[in-house]
């Protein structure tokens, strides 16, 4: 029997790193999880053992670290190109690498009313995410940048229907024309050209996509995330093509008919259910 090694990649994964700029007496953080990942003839240290041509992922972990102190300063985009072209550029036998950051948010806390210098609590659940992509040296190199959230959890309350759907001997589900509608958007986009500023890029996206979500009367998840990425291509013209993933957070009605009770259910109390979702996916390119 022979095989083939088809493909491979190696690095480290989730680096968890958080850089504090104290320049001044109102310090700043930025709290970043790298994973790198490197591309090259390694196909040696898989077939035969030989390790003479693998940078170790801890060298790579090292090397995240202490690009955090030096190419910190700019936006995570820019953090994210200077690591991978370094490994690229610099590491002979690393021929492509891929960094992926997802950046946990904090939000500087307020005492009397005034901002605290070095406090912060977290805002999330949702997260940034950059991935930067390097693929080969010299002349030849690309470099692409994508952008995305994570986790963005968003719930209406009203605003949002469900019905003359297709039916057959299965289907138990009523119609509404009034529902929770609630999801948690993963989204990532790519880029044709590099947008003038990477963070204004990113709150451009985000208010596009929370603000079509609040505004659009939805017929359905899917017609939302139709609208949602037409928004984003519209607010940010470098943007080529967004893929977006939903799970419908079901809220039902809690059945209140089943109780001795005087009390009416008119949309006001449901059942937050977790599990089975609908899970809704688009992409929407230019
Ligand atoms: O927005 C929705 N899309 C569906 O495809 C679907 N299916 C379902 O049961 N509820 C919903 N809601």
């Amino acid at each position: 029997m022979t095989y083939t090694l088809t493909s491979h990649q190696y690095g480290k994964a989730e680096n968890h790193i958080v850089r504090i700029y104290r320049d001044s007496p109102r310090h700043e953080i930025r709290d970043l999880t790298v994973t790198t990942a490197m591309r090259g003839a390694f196909e040696d240290a898989y077939l035969t053992g030989d390790q003479s041509k693998v940078l170790p992922t801890d060298t790579q972990k090292n090397t995240a670290f202490v690009y955090a102190k030096q190419h910190g300063g700019g936006t995570v985009e820019d953090y994210g190109v200077a690591l991978a072209k370094h490994f690229v550029d610099d590491v002979e036998p690393i021929h492509g690498a891929r960094v992926d950051v997802v950046v946990d948010d904090w939000e500087r806390v307020v005492v009397d009313g005034e901002e605290h210098d070095h406090t912060w609590v977290r805002r999330g659940p949702e997260n940034r995410t950059v991935t930067v992509t390097v693929d080969g040296k010299g002349e030849e190199q690309t470099v692409h940048v994508g952008g995305g959230i994570r986790n963005l959890v968003i719930l209406k309350s009203t605003g949002s229907e469900f019905h003359d759907f297709l039916t057959d001997g299965f289907t138990t589900l009523e119609e509404t024309k009034d529902r929770i509608l609630a999801t948690a958007i993963d989204a990532t986009w790519g880029f044709a050209a590099t947008p003038p500023d990477w963070d204004v890029a990113y709150a451009a996206v985000r208010a596009a996509v929370v603000g079509t979500f609040a505004t659009l009367h939805s017929l359905a998840l899917q017609q939302t995330l139709w609208h949602i990425g037409g928004a984003v291509l519209d607010a940010v013209p470098e943007i080529e093509s967004i893929s977006l993933v939903a799970p419908n957070k079901h809220h039902f009605l809690y059945d209140f008919s089943r109780y001795d009770t005087d009390q009416e259910n008119a949309g006001e109390v449901f059942h937050a259910d977790d599990r089975p979702y609908g899970l809704i996916e688009a992409t929407v390119t230019r």
